[in-house]
């Protein structure tokens, strides 16, 4: 799985891949959707949604202790990225210390309820969340009810265009955070993969997607759905405290990096997901001038004597350094300059400046493999996770 070891690093199936035989023997359902090779080794039809769904349910069961029914023609959630999510979300909490009653929204649960469910279970946050679809709406329901966790899951029915404003307006309530996978598609064309932007060159998707037209396709599909949500982020401010969404295609990236930017909300980041053969995005912003978002730290490429890395800091601290040394108070030497588009928070911390400076002045290339990691772990102490 060549994107495995790029997965969080408390990513349960980081290192532990679904033993088949075991969940085969144990789980008779399972049994039926897997088919031994020549060589007696378990293998699952990916293409195959009944396989998918089966293989969905069963992990949720075995490492989450969840029974969850899933529609038969609706999306499947694959359990490692939504772990991903889940588990940025975790860092991002970490790093802004904010601990004890956690409350998150998701927006657009599916029939699994995948994130609320998983959420409640690993860190007891409790959950308000939102489905348009009926058919996914009256499952999400039943599987909360099906875990006796009505007392942390609220799931909301919304209509068309709504996405955070029309539930949170009318509300009292604050939120710790937002999560959301928005349907993908612009039109049914995308959504059959006639008109996506997948270039001839590449390999076909590894598995079928599984998800129906009513709840992957929206005007204007995921940017649109994430533009708006950050416009009425705009009205909300703080009362969601760090806002975040995934997107299933990178160039989604950039227009809403934009979108943001111009807007002049410049406290976000973007993470990536990687698991299986697939990769994901996740995109966050906040008002909330406490909330920081984690030090990226990605391992691109290593071997026995080489190893190269990127590293995202928090700020720009070393940029235009002769400037504000003669103009100190010269405003436009303290702003981000535009060659900073990527240390996109404002948020200050003496240890990531300090990190930050030494990585811009260090050259690494001198030192062998274990002397850069021990850099980066002095100097990042997020970086130790990642290492
Ligand atoms: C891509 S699916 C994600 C489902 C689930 N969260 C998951 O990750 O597996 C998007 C979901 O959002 C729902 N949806 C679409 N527009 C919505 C809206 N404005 N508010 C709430 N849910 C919406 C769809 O019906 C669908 O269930």
């Amino acid at each position: 799985m060549a994107l495995n070891k790029f997965m969080h690093p408390r990513n349960k199936y980081k290192s532990k891949k679904a033993n088949f035989q075991y969940l085969a023997i144990k789980y008779p359902e399972f049994r039926k959707h897997v088919y031994p090779d020549v060589s007696g080794k378990l293998f699952l039809d990916f293409r195959n949604p009944d396989s998918l769904r089966q293989l969905s349910t069963t992990l949720m069961k075995e490492d989450f202790g969840l029974d969850v029914v899933l529609p038969p023609d609706r999306l499947v959630p694959t359990i490692p990225l939504r772990l991903n999510y889940i588990l940025w979300i975790e860092d991002i909490l970490k790093d802004s210390s904010i601990k004890g009653d956690i409350s998150g929204i998701d927006v657009g649960t599916g029939g699994s309820c995948v994130y609320p469910l998983l959420s409640a279970r690993m860190n007891k946050w409790r959950f308000l969340a939102t489905e348009l679809d009926d058919t996914n709406f009256t499952c999400a329901v039943k599987n909360v009810e099906r875990n006796q966790m009505t007392n942390l899951i609220q799931v909301q029915k919304v209509e068309k265009d709504v996405v955070l404003l029309d539930v949170l307006e009318t509300s009292a309530a604050t939120y710790t955070f937002c999560m959301c996978n928005p349907p993908f598609f612009m039109d049914n064309l995308e959504a059959q993969g006639i008109t996506n932007t997948r270039s001839d060159d590449r390999p076909e998707p590894h598995s079928v997607n599984t998800a129906s037209p009513t709840e992957s396709v929206a005007f204007g599909g995921e940017v649109e759905f994430v533009k708006k949500m950050i416009h009425e982020s705009l009205e909300l401010k703080t009362k969601v405290r760090v806002y975040t969404s995934m997107v299933g295609k990178k160039t989604s990236l950039s227009p809403l990096k934009e979108e943001l930017r111009k807007l002049k909300i410049l406290n976000f980041s973007t993470i990536e997901f990687c698991q299986g053969k697939t990769m994901r995005w996740g995109l966050g912003w906040s008002f909330d001038e406490n909330i920081k978002f984690p030090i990226k730290c990605e391992d691109k490429k290593s071997n026995e004597t080489k190893i190269s890395m990127v590293l995202t800091a928090y700020q720009n601290t070393w940029s235009n350094q002769r400037r504000k040394r003669r103009h100190p108070k010269d405003k436009q030497s303290q702003e981000h300059s535009s060659d900073t588009k990527d240390m996109e928070t404002t948020n200050s911390n003496h240890t990531t400046q300090y990190a930050a400076s030494m990585i811009a002045e260090t050259d690494t290339k001198d030192l062998n493999t274990k002397q850069v990691l021990r850099f980066y772990a002095l100097h990042f102490s997020n970086a130790k996770a990642f290492l």
